[in-house]
């Protein structure tokens, strides 16, 4: 973007210095604003990056009122604006408290252009440089190896668990569906863990059946049962000084709970069939898709169990709940498989995405990753369809209407807000709304809106 293109307000109440003022800063698209009212629609209208602004405004001109109001207004309204404020010489006090308040910087009155136009080129590369940081942040989505996502809800999951991570004993509980990525999160808990260099144990209580589990987790010695012919370690004792990943706990049995607490409380284990009690470091990280809470009213869960496994829960929220993350998925799904299979680039059509992000994925991450699995293979050419996943077409008619509705439906309830707001006074409204008054009047026209309504 050319310098010219940026926006800087000035808030200025004497006309000749407002001259003085535009003609100063040529280089920048400058708004003018002489009052509080008129600089908070410009502010609206325009989201200047940077505001200079007179603390003595009218009508208060002699006084600081006006001015300490605007710009409170102002970065409650944008936060991120860099307000410049213009105070008189001598009048520190009032400095300070502006910046204090979120100003940027300050300058006395009678000032050299040269010298505010060096602090507003400054004020202009540190709203870029905040805007690209937090552009980067969200591209960066997580430090968690192989999670993708766009999603705030999510997103937020993964700071949790950059967190968590440090905390090398804390126990944690993943709570979330089938196939949202509870075990990636587990796997990423352990990476960013100074544990990372030992060992991630994952054991699914759910697919072992009940009289092999207590060997699998506790392990056993040599002839503790009919077919023990050795020594055999456990996951726990394996897992020592690394993490150990408890999946689906819902479905551990009761016995074996009572003897996970055990280990949770004395960190030691017995291997069936040995009497010695062997000490073991691990971080325990559980998951499951069942509501824990619900098996412990209904007795087949044990509370104490619950507390000592779930020191910090972690939901994770369904991909239908995750606007954007199935085709940002999907997209990667695809590009990864036509790599494995050697298909070249393979893209997916527009109605395949359409398809993608309207469909209820009710296995997840998991149901979509098989789904694109299937259809690289399926596909004809270098483009993968609706028809190749399996998906119905969405009616993009349909799906347009409905956007033009919601559309409508705010538009129509911010004119009305905002006209009874300001009593049917038309240059208010659309002062407050940051649009033209013939904007407004089509508005209207096109709603039936009536001014007196
Ligand atoms: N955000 C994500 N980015 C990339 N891949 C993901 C993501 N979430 C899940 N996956 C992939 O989806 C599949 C299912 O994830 P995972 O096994 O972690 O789910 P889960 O919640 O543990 O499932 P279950 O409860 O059935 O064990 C895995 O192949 C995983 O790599």
């Amino acid at each position: 973007m050319t310098e010219k293109q940026r926006t800087l307000m000035v808030v200025e109440d004497d006309p000749a210095l407002q001259k003085q003022m535009r003609w100063a800063f040529g280089d920048y698209e400058t708004v003018l604003a002489s009052d509080r009212e008129s600089a908070i629609a410009q502010l609206r209208r325009h989201e200047p990056p940077v505001v200079t602004m007179d603390l003595g405004l009218p009508p208060d001109p002699d006084g600081v009122r006006e001015g300490f109001q605007l710009l409170q207004d102002m970065l409650s309204l944008a936060p991120d604006t860099k307000v410049i404020v213009l105070t008189g010489q001598h009048d520190r006090e009032n400095a300070v408290r502006a910046v204090g308040m979120g100003a940027y910087d300050f300058f006395a009155k009678p000032f050299e252009p040269e010298f505010l136009t060096l602090t507003i080129d400054r004020a202009f590369r540190l709203y870029d440089l905040q805007r690209e940081n937090l552009r980067l942040q969200e591209e960066r989505g997580s430090a968690l190896n192989g999670m993708l996502t766009r999603d705030p809800g999510m997103l937020k999951v993964c700071r949790t668990v950059e967190k968590v991570a440090s905390a090398n004993n804390v126990t944690v509980a993943l709570l979330g569906e089938s196939g949202t990525g509870k075990e990636v999160i587990a796997r990423g808990l352990h990476q960013l863990s100074s544990r990372s260099k030992q060992r991630f144990v994952a054991i699914n209580c759910a697919a072992i059946p009940e009289a092999l589990l207590e060997a699998e987790l506790f392990g056993h010695e040599k002839g503790a049962f009919t077919g023990a012919v050795k020594q055999t370690l456990g996951k726990i004792e394996t897992a020592d000084k690394g993490t150990l990943f408890l999946d689906e706990i819902g479905d551990l049995p009761m016995p074996l709970q009572a003897k996970l607490l055990r280990f949770l409380q004395e960190r030691v284990i017995e291997r069936i069939g040995g009497r010695a009690e062997i000490p073991v470091d691990v971080r325990v990280v559980c998951a499951t898709h069942q509501d824990l809470k619900r098996l412990i009213e209904e007795g087949r869960f044990r509370e104490d169990l619950y507390y000592r496994l779930a020191e910090i829960v972690i939901e994770i929220p369904p991909l239908r709940e995750r606007p954007g993350d199935a085709s940002l998925l999907a997209h990667a799904f695809v590009q990864r498989f036509a790599e494995e299979n050697g298909r070249g680039s393979l893209r997916l059509t527009d109605d395949a995405v359409s398809a993608i992000e309207a469909h209820r994925w009710p296995g997840n991450v998991r149901e979509l990753e098989n789904c694109v699995k299937r259809a690289v293979i399926m596909a004809d050419g270098n483009r993968v369809t609706s028809d190749d996943l399996g998906l119905a077409p969405v009616d993009e008619s349909l799906e347009l209407l409905n956007l033009r509705q919601v559309r409508e439906a705010a538009e129509r309830s911010a004119v009305t807000k905002v006209l009874s707001r300001v009593n049917g006074n038309i240059a208010r409204a659309a002062e407050v709304l940051g649009v033209s008054r013939p904007t407004l009047y089509d508005l209207m026209n096109r709603y039936g809106i009536k001014k007196e309504a």
